[in-house]
């Protein structure tokens, strides 16, 4: 192995002179080549950050999970509605405190379906007992487990130490200051070998520096057991490597780790404290990887010289399903239990010899290392902080990503672009007759972009950013609520920008009412229309799943509420007319905006004298603004419309969290 450099927290603490002289306690790191790092961790803090961390013995006792699958996804002529289907079957075993355990077989075979059970995710259908020591598992024990996903879900806008400084705020505990946390995160950027790239975006950085991020981001906790899914997959050789040599040092600190690894090289197979081989669902061996090749061979099964081991046992389990079933007899023939019996009285000694004793399933012989309660008492609390901190650290990652995602030079670019051309396209109107349909065009053209746009952004939101919430939410990270209202917070003030710039160009040059008031008046229904339409889209990205429905179902709604609203059709049937407009929030900033624009008692001059009836046969005559407004079709006053627009904001926002709660979008794989 390297010298690698791994950061280990001594029990030493020493008193260190800051420039001001104040003594000041730090915590030592000492790397493992000699060099000592000096941390700005305060004693309390270490000590806080490793009672984080007990020694956890994990006993899985016959367990078993069966799921219902729709029939028709399996045979589509099934009368039967739902076939049941056997995941995991009696899977047995037991993994220590410093030991790497690898989750090995064919795809499909159930090891992601087992790591999730054993780290208490998805456990409907699942039978069997589970023990972290001698403590079954329980929700308040989620901080202790980490879960490392296959996937590398982040917001990739924000660096490495940024991602990691949010994780370290909102997920360690309250009673560690923030310097500690930072402290915390530091060490983390130093243990995971990522100080090169920590202040790289993560969209940027290479597919083992995020995977390391990934892995760091659930250590800041400082786990005990740390359950990693396929961590190597799309990793070159020597990253697979390097990430499995940080493993066996976390392992080193007496955390407990069980990985599932497709085809790992030789050195990495070898390197496992114990192989746990499935297929299709059951159990075929569970020993030392070393002995792997030995067992099959009692069977008749030997490896070709020279070849990789984790090769010749994977090609074994693919190669047909006689062998397969051969493998999986011949465990539940040979397998022996913690008091060293064999449970078959057909076993072979020969092959025994080779694996590793399952649990008995007794509680008395479970072991406790760490003679300590998981379940942290009511007074812990189920989150590490509470909700208004909790609020505000959400409320400050929200603003950074949409302040990087709106506030850029393509959208600053749209905005201006759009309000200079639009307000050269109704430069300086005059205040005469003839412009007053290009006046309510204008307020129709406001009022239809901008929520337009901003409903989309909305609609787009969930989609993208659900991922990484439930993936923080099944860590135990913050409460749905604070995020929901941290994002509100946060997203709207900075989404509303560019549509004020975009007004304040295109109005004055479009010449639309000089009154000062009239302006702000304006600017506002045009802000709280926008709130309206994005709020729309949040529910629309919350309630469905899939990205292709949820626009549809946007299209289809917009135009049909453009369409009642009586924008484009003047005779719609009485009932449409009559009901249907009310639904349309586009109606409601229109008409105000509409009685805006018009309000008080400026002259206008008459031109034709086609639509103003005092006009007609006047063309030099002149009439107050307000006159005009009795020819278009305005519904309530001003006031009434905005409360009605707060009002559907306040119900859509209301409703977009409801369906993030409630409405399962997830696949119910983890
Ligand atoms: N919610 C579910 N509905 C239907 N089938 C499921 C569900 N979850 C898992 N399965 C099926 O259970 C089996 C085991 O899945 P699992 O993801 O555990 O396999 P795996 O060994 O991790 O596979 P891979 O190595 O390809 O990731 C697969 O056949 C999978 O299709």
């Amino acid at each position: 192995m390297p010298s690698a450099q791994v950061a280990v927290i001594t029990e030493n603490t020493v008193d260190v002179k800051s420039p001001s002289q104040s003594s000041e306690k730090q915590q030592v790191i000492e790397m493992r080549d000699g060099d000592t790092l000096q941390v700005q961790m305060s004693v309390d803090g270490a000590q806080i950050i490793s009672a984080l961390s007990p020694r956890i013995t994990v006993t899985f006792h016959k367990v078993s999970k069966v799921i219902n699958v729709p029939a028709k996804m399996i045979d589509p002529t099934s009368k039967e509605r739902f076939i049941q289907r056997t995941l995991l079957d009696q899977v047995s075993g037991q993994i220590h405190p410093g030991q790497v355990v690898a989750l090995m077989g064919p795809s499909g075979c159930g090891k992601t379906t087992l790591l999730n059970t054993l780290a208490g995710r998805a456990l409907s259908g699942v039978t069997g007992d589970i023990w972290f020591n001698k403590q079954r598992y329980d929700k308040a024990m989620k901080r202790k487990l980490a879960y490392v996903l296959q996937q590398d879900l982040f917001f990739e806008m924000l660096t490495v130490k940024q991602q990691l400084t949010y994780t370290a705020l909102l997920r360690l505990p309250n009673n560690l200051s923030k310097q500690d946390k930072l402290a915390q995160v530091e060490q983390i950027i130093d243990q995971l070998r990522i100080r090169k790239c920590a202040n790289t975006p993560i969209m940027l950085v290479s597919g083992g520096e995020k995977k390391r991020v990934n892995i760091g981001t659930e250590l800041l906790t400082n786990p005990s057991v740390i359950f990693l899914d396929e961590p190597t997959s799309g990793l070159d050789s020597t990253s697979a490597v390097a990430l499995v040599e940080v493993l066996r040092e976390l392992a080193m600190q007496g955390k407990t780790i069980i990985t599932s690894i497709h085809q790992p090289s030789s050195q990495i197979f070898q390197s496992f404290d114990q192989l746990i081989l499935l297929a299709d669902g059951k159990t075929i061996y569970m020993g030392n990887p070393s002995n792997a090749l030995a067992y099959f061979a009692t069977m008749g099964h030997h490896s070709p010289a020279q070849y990789n081991p984790a090769d010749y046992v994977m090609d074994l389990v693919n190669q047909d399903m006689s062998i397969r079933e051969e493998l999986k007899q011949a465990y539940l023939k040979n397998r022996i239990v913690a008091d060293g019996k064999a449970i078959s009285s057909q076993s072979s000694s020969a092959a025994q010899q080779y694996l590793f004793p399952e649990p008995s399933g007794n509680e008395a012989d479970l072991t406790n290392p760490d003679n300590v309660n998981l379940i942290p008492t009511k007074k812990e609390g189920k989150w590490p902080l509470s909700f208004l901190p909790q609020m505000l650290i959400l409320c400050s990652r929200s603003f950074r990503l949409t302040g990087m995602s709106q506030l850029t030079l393509l959208n600053t670019m749209q905005a201006l672009g759009l309000a200079i051309v639009s307000g050269l396209c109704w430069l300086r109107m005059d205040f005469s007759e003839d412009t007053l349909s290009d006046r309510s065009s204008y307020i129709f053209f406001l009022m239809t972009f901008w929520p337009l746009q901003t409903l989309m952004g909305g609609l787009l939101s969930f989609p993208f950013e659900r991922s990484v919430i439930e993936k923080e939410r099944a860590s135990g990270s913050y409460r749905l609520s604070s995020y929901f209202i941290a994002k509100s917070l946060a997203e709207g003030p900075l989404k509303l920008i560019l549509p004020t710039c975009f007004l304040i160009i295109s109005y004055w040059m479009a010449n639309i009412n000089p009154n000062f008031g009239i302006f702000l008046a304006i600017l506002v229904f045009q802000l709280v229309a926008i709130l309206v339409a994005e709020s729309l889209g949040l529910l629309l990205g919350a309630a469905l799943k899939n990205l292709h429905h949820a626009i549809t179902a946007a299209t289809v709604i917009l135009l049909s509420l453009m369409l009642v609203g009586g924008f484009f059709v003047k005779h719609l049937p009485h009932w449409l007319g009559v009901w249907g407009k009310w639904l349309s929030f586009f109606k409601y900033s229109y008409d105000a905006c509409l009685q805006l624009q018009f309000k008080g008692d400026r002259v206008y001059s008459c031109v034709d004298g086609s639509i103003i009836a005092s006009c007609r046969n006047n063309t030099s005559g002149t009439f107050y603004s307000k006159d005009a407004l009795q020819y278009f079709d305005i519904g309530i006053g001003i006031g009434w419309n905005f409360f009605v627009l707060i009002g559907m904001f306040f119900a859509f926002r209301t409703l977009a969290y409801l369906a993030l709660r409630f409405i399962n979008n997830h696949t119910g794989r983890a």
